[in-house]
């Protein structure tokens, strides 16, 4: 702890990158001499330590990895190791592993392709799945799957580590990753693996291809689209509206890839649920949002749609009523619709610039709400105090990569939300692995969503907060397992965990469920050596 106040002390000018990165370097070495005492430091001290482990700080930690690289941690399973995984998973020395964080590097937070050097984004979520779920963090393992790199900068760099050759694609790609997946169900049937940071082009196929066989989940897709239906829903309450006013709100999101559509799709159902869950309410869901991505607004006219982003493409009719058109800029997309919400999940920092967010001044809502959900901090698409400085001192406002509260005056704060998938992916593998559900349904990820939106309480949601403190996420986390647990009984996916069956799990109440949860979070304590009888 001297060590990283030191740093604070010599940055006179407040955390600058170059401090967080040798934080960073502080608690990796720390990490390899004493794991209980690293998560000891990591559990504390949250707030303060997931900035570096996690987004922003870890961003940069990918970028640099070639250079930060002392010794492996994880396994790399390479396209020249085709053949050969199933024997290579027997070598990682753990006979029991729990959760599995596997990225191909395709798509690192907003920072592109970064090869193996993503390896850091599963390791930074696993370290968050040891201090948010309590996650035995012996029974973890980041992967990474090197299929190559199209990033030509990180190629040529003399201290790349991973396979020198331009990514593997099609049916070639796909048989690394069934191979993959094959080997390490193989070797330990009960594991739970998250797919992280694979570029859209393959994110939302690779979840279809797995859903329904593996114990498998994509954060990107399921676990961002929960944490923004959450905030959402909170942000109708912010409005001092009940939250069966959500099919009422006008939404513009920027960014239709795997993000943006997975948020998409979860509004949509939400709404559609709330209005009669037949297909006129889906109908009528559909026509609340319009997506704008980086060539405008999607309409019918567009030339090559991706199939994930039809169901938004916003009608002729429509369009032409509004006097909108396809391709319409962002910023004339905001002024015709005049939205309650504008959310960003497109990788592109300032996106909401200062005349985006003037036209959000025209908003019709009470309270409009602004989600610059892109990370890392660079990657936002607007700031809080560009928000509450430009569009008003009422809006609510979330961010993936943390920022302060704004002053805005007279001792008033702008709330500034950190709106990060990290609120749930902890919970839904948590809950997945205490409930011993055979794969991961959309009730299971509709409960946890659920239940992160329940957490906060009437006073604070009027105040503009829509999410919690980063600082209760053991608690958090431990809730969203356990609605996750309840919800895995109702469908009758849950097989048990160790000592509870089934039939054991279905006689807890809540409290106990709760209780059951809890009891199995591993927390960073030395184990006894020596017994004694006291
Ligand atoms: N806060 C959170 O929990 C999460 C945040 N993210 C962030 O979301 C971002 C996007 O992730 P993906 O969907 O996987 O990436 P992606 O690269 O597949 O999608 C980006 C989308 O933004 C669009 N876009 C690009 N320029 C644009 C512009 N000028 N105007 C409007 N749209 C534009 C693209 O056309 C594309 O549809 C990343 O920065 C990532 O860090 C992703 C997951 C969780
Ligand atoms: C938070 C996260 O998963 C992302 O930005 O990709
Ligand atoms: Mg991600």
């Amino acid at each position: 702890m001297v060590d990283l106040r030191r740093l604070e002390v010599k940055a006179r000018d407040g955390p600058s990158d170059p401090y967080a990165l040798a934080k960073w370097r502080i608690l990796n070495r720390l990490h390899d001499r004493n794991e209980t005492m690293y998560y000891k430091v990591l559990v504390d001290n949250i707030e303060e330590y997931a900035p570096i482990v996690y987004t922003p700080t870890v961003g940069l930690v990918c970028q640099n990895y070639s250079g930060l690289f002392r010794r492996p941690r994880g396994m790399y399973f390479s396209a020249a190791d085709r053949g050969e995984m199933m024997s290579m998973v027997y070598n990682w020395p753990a006979d029991q592993v729990d959760m599995i964080v596997v990225t191909d590097g395709s798509r690192i937070l907003g920072l592109g392709d970064l090869g193996i050097q993503g390896i850091g984004i599963a390791i930074g979520k696993l370290d968050l799945y040891v201090a948010a779920a309590g996650i035995n963090p012996q029974r973890i393992l980041p992967v990474m799957i090197d299929v190559g790199t199209n990033n030509e900068n990180v190629l040529n760099h003399p201290l790349y580590l991973g396979l020198k050759q331009h990514r593997l694609d099609g049916e070639e790609y796909l048989s690394v990753i069934d191979e993959f997946m094959e080997a390490v169900f193989t070797r330990w049937p009960n594991v739970i693996v998250q797919f992280e940071d694979f570029q859209s082009k393959w994110a939302s196929k690779l979840l279809q291809r797995y859903r329904n066989t593996y114990r498998m989940f994509n954060d990107d897709i399921q676990g961002t689209a929960g944490v923004a239906l959450a905030g959402l829903l909170g942000a109708v309450r912010a409005q001092g509206k009940p939250t069966v006013d959500f099919p009422k709100q006008k939404i513009v999101v920027a960014g239709a890839g795997s993000a943006g559509i997975g948020v998409l799709n979860a509004a949509r159902t939400t709404m559609a649920r709330m209005l009669g869950n037949n297909e006129a309410a889906f109908e009528s869901a559909r026509s609340q949002f319009w997506v704008v991505d980086a060539m405008g607004l999607i309409t019918e006219e567009r030339k090559n749609i991706d199939p994930d982003a039809l169901p938004f493409a916003r009608r002729l009719d429509e369009v032409n009523f509004q006097g909108l058109k396809e391709g319409a800029s962002l910023v004339e997309v905001v002024k015709t619709v005049k939205p309650d919400v504008l959310l960003g999940l497109s990788a592109v920092g300032g996106l909401f610039s200062e005349k985006v967010l003037e036209a959000l001044k025209e908003s019709t809502s009470t309270r409009p709400a602004i989600f610059a959900m892109s990370n890392p901090t660079k990657n936002a698409e607007c700031t809080p105090q560009q928000a509450f400085s430009i569009v008003g001192d009422h809006v609510v406002f979330a961010s993936g990569s943390p920022f302060g509260d704004v002053e805005l005056g007279n001792g008033r704060v702008g709330r500034c939300n950190q709106g990060n998938n990290m609120y749930l992916f902890p919970g839904v593998g948590l809950g997945t692995l205490l409930s011993g559900a055979r794969v991961i349904s959309d009730g299971m990820l509709q409960a946890a969503a659920e239940c992160l939106a329940n957490y906060i309480n009437e006073e604070e949601v009027l105040k503009g907060i829509i999410y919690p403190s980063i600082s209760s996420i053991r608690d958090i986390t431990k809730e969203v397992a356990a609605a996750v647990v309840r919800e895995a009984l109702k469908e009758d996916l849950a097989e048990g965990y160790r000592h509870m069956d089934a039939r054991q799990l279905q006689k807890l109440n809540h409290e106990e469920t709760l209780q059951y949860v809890k009891h199995n979070m591993w927390s960073p304590v030395y184990p006894n050596l020596v017994y004694r009888k006291i």
